[in-house]
């Protein structure tokens, strides 16, 4: 918020000086700042998104009953078999086969009781009723043949709860009997982007800079998890934050700018008029450090981003990620590292995050990483943690946090 603004509302200046927590304590601190929403009942066609609330065991064996796995004949007994009928998928099993005996039968479809195997088509000749083996040797007991419960049996664990709801997780509940799955539902996110100085279309002019954060955050924070509504830009005045806070049902607000301590700067003050309690002010980190985590009186999580484009990026990976895992019942990604292939100067006293391009294990630094440009994050794969100290030697493993946005 760098313009001079006059807000309508008398609310006091932060304050200029924080206690700024290390990165990984603020890391947890946000993870148990989003207390899991509860679960519901949905329709298969609206849980796509969720997470299981609750393990999915199968309501059924799968497959339900002996299928043939291939088109043919299925058939008793040694051959040549007479062929006695026909079996279709999604019809009643055919009566009862005797040894000697066929009957034609498509892939899918209820294998006849007694049957012994299956014979493929392009494995079989007809004459006359009779059928013949055209290519030996004759089938083993059970070829081509899916028994009752090879998936699973009725009541056995698919899936923990906690597993992400994919369009194969519908698929899989489907064939298991389910016609809705309680899930736990995405966080619905409120994204307020403020500035006076931000455009939303055109080139930058006047002083005023094109709003890059109110189209990079909704598809990332869709990725991890959220139900993002539509974008509010706010200009820089805190009546206008106060009332779009206080008006806001959503599981989760995320701010943009107004973080520090600027004239303009009202987040600090319209949360302090809102009576919400900081559980993380300030972040030992770089960039990003202004970043802040609050809870609404009612419980509600608020994650303050600031304005600089890369500092908000590293806001989302350090607050915003944990808390909407949290809040949606996900679990957290399996900690992966890289090692560097170029050496990374560490800061003295804070955590630095610093766009890399993976190669497999490898990961290489990328320039452009000032908090207010996106040209390296833009070429990135992950965010390589630095720990706070010396350099970060070539060669040293770090922790990456992959940006999977796409
Ligand atoms: N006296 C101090 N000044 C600043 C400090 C500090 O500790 N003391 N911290 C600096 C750091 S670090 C950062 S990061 C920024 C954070 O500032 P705010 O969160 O208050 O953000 P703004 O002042 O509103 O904006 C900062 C910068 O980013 C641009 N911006 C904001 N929103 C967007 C957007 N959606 N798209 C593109 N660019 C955006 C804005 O125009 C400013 O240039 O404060 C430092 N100052
Ligand atoms: O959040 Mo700031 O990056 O450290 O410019």
């Amino acid at each position: 918020m760098s313009r001079s603004a006059a807000s309508g509302h008398p609310v006091s200046a932060a304050p200029a000086t924080r206690e700024a927590l290390p990165w990984p304590e603020a890391r947890r601190v946000a993870t148990g700042a989003g207390r899991r929403l509860a679960g519901a009942p949905k329709p298969l066609d609206e849980a796509l998104g969720g997470v299981l609330d609750g393990p999915l065991d199968a309501l059924t064996d799968l497959p339900a009953f002996d299928t043939s796995a291939m088109d043919g004949w299925a058939i008793a007994g040694t051959g040549p078999w007479r062929i006695v009928g026909e079996a279709l998928a999604g019809q009643h099993p055919s009566p009862a086969l005797l040894a000697g005996q066929a009957v034609r039968i498509a892939t899918g479809a209820a294998l006849p009781p007694g049957a012994t195997a299956v014979i493929r088509r392009e494995n079989g000749r007809v004459t006359d009723d009779r059928l013949h083996l055209s290519v030996p040797p004759s089938p083993v007991p059970g070829q081509d043949i899916r028994p009752r419960g090879q998936e699973c049996r009725a009541g056995e664990r698919l899936l923990p709860s906690g597993t992400p709801v994919t369009p194969a997780v519908l698929g899989l509940a489907a064939a298991a009997g389910y016609d809705e799955l309680r899930v736990v539902p995405r966080p619905r996110v409120e994204l307020l982007v403020l500035g006076d100085e931000l455009l939303g279309q055109g080139l930058p002019r006047d002083g005023r800079v094109r709003d890059a954060l109110g189209p990079l955050l909704p598809p990332w924070l869709t990725r991890l998890g959220g139900a993002v509504g539509a974008v509010r830009r706010l200009g820089d005045d805190a009546e206008s934050l106060y009332r779009a806070v206080d008006d806001s049902d959503a599981d989760l607000i995320v701010t943009t700018g107004g973080t520090a301590s600027g004239p303009v700067d009202f987040v600090h003050p319209v949360l302090r008029r809102v009576g919400a309690r900081l559980l993380v002010d300030g972040v030992a980190v770089r960039p990003g450090h202004p970043m802040l985590v609050a809870q609404l009186p009612d419980g509600r999580p608020l994650v303050g981003l600031p304005g600089n484009p890369l500092a908000a990026v590293s806001g989302v990976l350090t607050l915003v990620a944990p808390v909407l895992r949290a809040l949606g019942g996900r679990p957290e990604p399996a900690v992966r590292r890289a090692e560097l292939a170029d050496a990374v100067p560490g800061h003295p006293m804070d955590t630095r995050l610093v766009p890399v391009a993976l190669d497999g294990r490898t990961a290489e630094p990328l320039r452009y990483h000032g908090p207010a440009m996106l040209r390296g994050i833009a070429a990135a794969d992950a965010m390589a943690v630095i720990p706070p100290g010396g350099t970060a030697e070539r060669g040293t493993e770090v922790v990456v946090l992959d940006l999977d946005w796409e």
